[in-house]
């Protein structure tokens, strides 16, 4: 098999805060092939938004991070500034969870997308006004041509969210990484903008890295999916496994939460630890209903096969599935 488009290895990331080291992410591994939809899933705080911002370094200074961050052989956390900048907005898009931040009210849609043109590609400015038409129109823009000097405040929420996908397209990317990128819109324009980005992604064989929330996107359009929890991976799967045979009790729990599937007995109770002191052992003990005492101290579990399907692994980081604690997935499912 090739070398994955980006391969993030060990990846911690902490804040110096007043009120102690926020450890946000904490030893993350994840791979994104080429043309792959990944999933990023949590709670809230979980870390996702620390890890995608990692990997053009667009995280505030405050922020400490160390590991690797492969992206098509070269690691960009040892690259130069400017290397990354050439990355950051080329190679690697971003569709971020606000919009309203990505345009700048000064200059019209048109020049922002053309600008984002030949920031990377060398061509005339009537070739990338024409590209920049064609971009808009693709992303649902009507009438793009005479949108084209309208002003970001005349475009409604869910427009501007298409306009900004049409900017990160502008240079072609390899892997757009969309965070949230529709928590402000309105349900129904949530999903043309995530069912746009899922058609670009497969129209361009383009990578996804998506985070959300929600879990019937992460099914629709996902091939795999890496469920974080309190700055930790619990579990990375393909879609189908995640979905008919989820081995964490965080992900299960998760998954209860999706109508249709509940039971009552899974749900989650509590919240996240505080980041700056998380709990020994496996950060998902104190809430989980099937923790032993061995979950409760050492180190996070390390990762292990919970199967294949297709020939995408299947890795949960549970101590129910160590060999000396045999409570297999059998007994479990027994349970529910
Ligand atoms: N600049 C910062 N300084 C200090 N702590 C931070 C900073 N940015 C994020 N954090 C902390 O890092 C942790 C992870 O945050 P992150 O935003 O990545 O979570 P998330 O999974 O994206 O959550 P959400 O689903 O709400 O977007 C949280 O505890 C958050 O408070
Ligand atoms: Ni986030």
């Amino acid at each position: 098999m090739s070398d994955p488009l980006l391969s993030v290895r060990d990846l911690r990331v902490r804040f110096e805060t007043d009120d102690g080291v926020v450890r946000a992410v904490d030893g993350v591994d994840f791979d994104v092939a080429e043309g792959e939809t990944v999933c990023l899933v949590g709670e809230s705080g979980s870390g996702k938004t620390v890890a995608c911002e990692s990997i053009t370094r667009l995280l505030p200074d405050s922020a400490a991070v160390d590991g690797e961050i492969r992206f098509d052989g070269t690691d960009l956390t040892d690259c130069s500034a400017s290397d990354l900048e050439s990355y950051r907005g080329g190679r690697i898009g971003h569709v971020f969870q606000n919009p309203q931040d990505a345009l700048d009210p000064v200059y019209t849609v048109g020049e922002q997308v053309v600008e984002a043109i030949r920031i990377h590609r060398d061509v005339s400015k009537a070739t990338a006004r024409e590209e920049a038409v064609a971009l808009l129109d693709r992303v649902g823009i009507g009438e793009a041509e005479a949108r084209f000097d309208d002003y970001p405040h005349q475009f409604s929420g869910g427009m501007k969210q298409r306009v900004v996908v049409a900017i990160a397209l502008a240079p072609d990317p390899d892997l757009l990484i969309a965070d949230e990128p529709t928590t402000a819109l309105d349900v129904t324009i949530q999903r043309q903008v995530l069912d746009l980005l899922a058609d670009l992604g497969a129209e361009r064989g383009m990578a996804l890295l998506f985070v959300t929330h929600d879990l019937g996107v992460v099914a629709e359009i996902a091939d795999r999916v890496v469920v974080m929890y309190a700055g930790e991976v619990m579990e990375t799967a393909g879609v189908r496994a995640l979905f008919d045979d989820p081995a964490h009790p965080y992900t299960r729990a998760l998954l209860a939460c999706l109508p249709g599937r509940g039971d009552p007995f899974e749900t989650i109770g509590g919240s996240l630890p505080d980041p700056t002191d998380p709990p020994e052992g496996c950060r998902f003990h104190p809430r989980c209903p099937h923790a032993v005492e061995d979950c409760e101290t050492g180190d996070h579990p390390m990762p292990r096969s919970a199967g294949s399907v297709s020939g995408t692994d299947h890795e949960v980081a549970c101590l129910l599935y160590d060999d000396d604690h045999a409570l297999p997935r059998e007994l479990e499912v027994a349970d529910d």
